[in-house]
């Protein structure tokens, strides 16, 4: 995004480990003394936390609708000030995750591109990935708190595959995009990773 700070996203299927990753590296750029906003989608905004709660009752056209208007309201809000005050957003789950579960909830996919085509790529994406047996045993340990997080092997596969999918295409249209394939190594490892890849896109505050 062409303002002073830093929008990362941090994408993967349910349960692979996203929130865990986001607090980790907001952690460590808070103690470096970075500027930093950790944020996540749906956002805190009443449209957010409709969203948020909802996914029983929204479905579909709606839920798109939804997430992608808490989106745009997220940029204007408060990512893109934040951005404009020279901070690293670091975000849990963004545009892809519309690419992958409103498709998974019978969006047409083309539909949900339009939807979000005014969101404008971050400056760097994680896609996390990983084995679907693991992802969904964590998110089993981990709890339901949506629709989307029940415990269902074909739809934990299904989500890993567009996921994958989408890598290629996103990269085609120009997004920058990291992606990891999580073995068993500590949520620590792929936060470690992650700071190399932004520290490597982001000179220090002190060389811009
Ligand atoms: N690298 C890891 N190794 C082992 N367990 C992990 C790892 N990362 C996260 N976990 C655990 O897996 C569970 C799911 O993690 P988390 O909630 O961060 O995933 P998520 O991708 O944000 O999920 P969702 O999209 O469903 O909210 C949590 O119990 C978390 O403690
Ligand atoms: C960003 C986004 C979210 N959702 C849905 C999927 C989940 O039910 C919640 C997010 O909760 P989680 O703890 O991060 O899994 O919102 C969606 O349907 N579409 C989206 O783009």
């Amino acid at each position: 995004m062409n303002a002073p700070g830093f929008f990362l996203v941090i994408e993967g299927p349910s349960g692979i480990g996203k929130t865990t990753v986001t607090g980790l590296v907001h952690d460590e750029l808070q103690a470096s003394g970075a500027p930093v906003l950790a944020t996540k989608e749906p956002s805190t905004s009443p449209i957010g936390a409709m969203a948020r709660s909802g996914t029983h009752d929204y479905r579909g056209l709606a839920l798109a609708c939804l997430v992608a208007a808490d989106r745009y309201h997220h940029l204007d809000q408060e990512i893109g000030p934040a951005l404009r005050d020279g901070a690293i957003v670091v975000c849990d789950r963004y545009v892809p995750s519309s690419l992958v579960l409103q498709a998974l909830d019978g969006v047409d996919a083309e539909f949900a591109r339009q939807l979000n085509q005014h969101a404008p790529p971050p400056d760097l994406t994680v896609i996390l990935t990983g084995a679907p047996e693991r992802t969904r045993k964590r998110a089993r340990d981990r709890g339901a708190s949506s629709r989307f997080h029940r415990d269902d092997a074909t739809r934990h596969a299904a989500e890993d595959r567009m996921y994958r999918a989408l890598i290629s295409e996103l990269r085609k249209g120009g997004w920058d995009l990291l992606h990891h394939d999580l073995g068993d190594e500590p949520a620590a490892d792929v936060a470690r990773l992650i700071l190399d890849a932004l520290r490597s896109r982001r000179p220090a505050r002190s060389d811009r």
